[in-house]
C-alpha cells in the first residue's frame, strides 16, 4: 500500500505532529516541507492531514480531484461558525452549499452589486480621512493606523451587509466576533483531534469560550432581526439594498427556485462578517507597512496618484481604473502576505490518488499558499518586494494561476474578492492622496517587525503606528 510511504515527519505517540505546528503554522509547515517534500502527511492527533506546499501538486489535485476535495471537515468549531452548516465558508459540500454559493455570487457579491455600493464606500472613506485628521490633531500626531483601518473596514462591511442602523457598540462587537473566529480557529478542541478526550475541552474552558461565542452571535442576531437591516431601497435615487435586505427580499422571491431559510440568512451574514473584516483590514495594514518600508514604491504610488487626481480633493472609484501601479502594488503585498496563508481546510469525500499515493476518504487537506508566494521556481528573487514583477507576469489571483492563490482555488474559491478589493483600493488611494506618511520620530524602518501573529488570518504582529501630515499637493 503506497499510502503508508507518504513522506511524513516523525511523530510522537498520541499527539502525532501537533507539536510541530509551532506558533506560526504556515512557517513551521514551510520548514517541514523543505525537509520532507511538497506533499507530506501529518497526524494531528487522530486527524490525518495532507499538507501541500507546491503549486504543481495543487494543480494536480484540482485537475483530477477537485470534487473529491470540495468539502470542509466537520468540527464543533466549524459548526458554530457555520451556524450549524447553514453557510458557504464552513459547510460541507452539497446541494445547500451549492445553492448558497450561487446565490451569494449572483445577488450579493457580483461585480454589479459591488459597483452599486460605491456611494457607501465613498462616504466611509470620507469618514476615515476625517477620523485620521481628528486623531492627528490630538496628542503628538502619532496614530495607531492598524486600529483605524480595522474600524474603517468594520464600518464599511457592517454597513454594506446589515445597513447603517448598526450602532458603534454593535460594530465593536461584530469586529470582536470576527477576530475571535480567527483566534478560535487555532484553539485546540480536543474533541476534534482526540474524540475520547472531549472532557478536556470542558476542563480547559474551550467549551465555555465556544458557548460564549455562540451566545454573542445569538444576541446580535436578535437585534439584527429586530432592525432587520431592511433599509429604504431608494438611496440616492438608486435601488441600493444592503445584503440583509436583499436576502430578506429573496426569501419572498418565488422565481429564486429555492426557499432561503432564516438559518441560512444568518449563516450567510456571519460569513460576510467573519470572512470579510479581518482579511480585508489586515491587507490594508500590510499595504501601508510595505509602503513605509519601501519609500521608492511609495513615491511611485504617489506620482501615479498625482497624475490621475489632477487636483481633485478625493479620488473617486471612476479613477481607480487608471491606477495600474497601485493595483500591482496590492498584488505584491498579498503575494508575500496572503491574509489566509493556509487558505481554509478541506477534506476528501472519497478515496483518491495524488502523485501516485492512495489517499483515503476523510483525509484533511491543507494548502500552504504562503509558501507558494516564495517559490523560486515561479518567482524571481521572491523575498524582494518588487511590484514591477507583475508588469512582466500576467498572473492574477482569480484562481487560474496555481502559484498565486491568496483567495483559494476552484469550487471553494473566495467569492468576496471584488468586494474586498473595492474596499481596499478606494481607501488606499485616498489615504495616500490626502496624507504623507512617516514613522514616529526615533523609529526607523529597521525597527519595523514584519512577522505575523500566529492566527488563521495573518496579522502583522506589531501594530502600525504612523504620523500622517496633510499632503502638500492638496
Ligand atoms: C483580502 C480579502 C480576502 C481574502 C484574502 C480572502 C481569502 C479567502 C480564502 C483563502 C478562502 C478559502 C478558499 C479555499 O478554500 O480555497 C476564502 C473563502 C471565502 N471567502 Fe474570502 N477572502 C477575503 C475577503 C472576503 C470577503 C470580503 C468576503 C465576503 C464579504 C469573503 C467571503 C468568503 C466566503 C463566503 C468564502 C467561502 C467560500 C467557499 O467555501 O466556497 N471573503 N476567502
Amino acid at each position: 500500500q503506497k499510502e503508508a510511504l507518504l513522506p511524513s515527519p516523525p511523530r510522537l505517540p498520541f499527539i502525532g505532529n501537533l507539536h510541530q505546528l509551532g506558533s506560526i503554522p504556515h512557517r513551521s509547515l514551510y520548514k517541514l516541507s523543505k525537509q520532507h517534500g511538497p506533499l507530506m502527511l501529518l497526524h494531528l492527533g487522530s486527524v490525518r492531514t495532507l499538507v501541500v506546499s507546491s503549486p504543481k501538486i495543487v494543480e494536480e489535485v484540482i485537475r483530477n480531484n477537485d470534487l473529491v476535495f470540495a468539502t470542509r471537515p466537520m468540527s464543533k468549531l466549524l459548526d458554530a461558525m457555520s451556524n450549524n452548516k447553514n453557510d458557504i465558508a464552513f459547510a460541507q459540500y452539497g446541494e445547500s452549499w451549492r445553492q448558497m454559493k450561487k446565490l451569494a455570487r449572483t445577488h450579493l457579491l457580483s461585480s454589479q452589486k459591488v459597483k452599486s455600493m460605491s456611494f457607501d464606500r465613498a462616504e466611509e472613506v470620507s469618514l476615515l480621512l476625517e477620523n485620521i485628521a481628528n486623531e492627528t490633531s490630538r496628542g503628538n500626531g502619532v496614530i495607531c493606523l492598524t486600529e483605524i483601518l480595522n474600524s474603517y473596514v468594520t464600518n464599511v462591511i457592517t454597513r454594506l451587509v446589515l445597513g447603517s442602523w448598526v450602532t458603534r457598540e454593535k460594530k465593536a462587537l461584530l469586529s470582536k466576533l470576527s477576530h475571535e473566529s480567527s483566534t478560535l480557529f487555532y484553539e485546540v478542541f480536543f474533541e476534534d483531534f482526540f474524540p475520547n478526550l472531549k472532557w478536556l475541552d470542558v476542563l480547559r474552558g474551550s467549551d465555555r469560550k465556544l458557548e460564549n461565542y455562540k451566545k454573542n452571535w445569538d444576541t446580535l442576531f436578535e437585534e439584527i432581526i429586530k432592525n432587520h437591516g431592511h433599509e429604504s431601497k431608494e438611496v440616492n435615487g438608486k435601488n441600493n439594498t444592503y445584503f440583509m435586505g436583499t436576502l430578506l427580499d429573496l426569501q419572498h422571491d418565488s422565481t429564486l427556485g429555492v426557499v432561503l431559510t432564516n438559518d441560512q440568512i444568518r449563516g450567510l451574514t456571519m460569513n460576510m462578517i467573519i470572512a470579510g473584516i479581518d482579511t480585508t483590514s489586515t491587507t490594508l495594514d500590510w499595504c501601508m507597512a510595505e509602503l513605509i518600508r519601501n519609500p521608492e514604491v511609495m513615491k511611485k504610488v504617489h506620482d501615479e496618484l498625482r497624475k490621475v487626481a489632477r487636483g481633485e480633493d478625493m479620488i473617486s472609484e471612476e479613477l481607480l481604473g487608471q491606477l495600474s501601479y497601485l493595483k500591482i502594488f496590492i498584488k505584491e503585498v498579498i503575494r508575500l502576505h496572503p491574509p489566509a496563508p493556509l487558505l481554509l481546510p478541506r477534506e476528501s469525500l472519497q478515496e483518491c490518488q495524488i502523485q501516485g499515493y492512495n489517499i483515503p476518504k476523510k483525509t484533511r487537506l491543507v494548502i500552504n499558499a504562503w509558501a507558494f508566494g516564495r517559490d523560486e521556481s515561479y518567482w524571481e528573487a521572491p523575498e524582494q518586494f518588487k511590484p514591477e514583477r507583475f508588469f512582466d507576469y500576467t498572473v492574477d489571483y482569480k484562481g487560474k494561476d496555481f502559484y498565486f492563490i491568496p483567495f483559494g482555488v476552484c469550487r471553494r474559491i473566495c467569492p468576496g474578492m471584488d468586494f474586498s478589493m473595492a474596499i481596499i483600493e478606494i481607501a488606499l488611494a485616498n489615504l495616500l492622496h490626502r496624507f504623507d506618511w512617516s514613522l514616529p520620530s526615533g523609529i526607523t524602518i529597521e525597527d519595523m517587525d514584519m512577522d505575523e501573529g500566529g492566527e488563521v488570518i495573518s496579522f502583522r504582529k506589531q501594530k502600525l503606528e504612523l504620523v500622517p501630515t496633510a499632503s502638500k499637493v492638496n
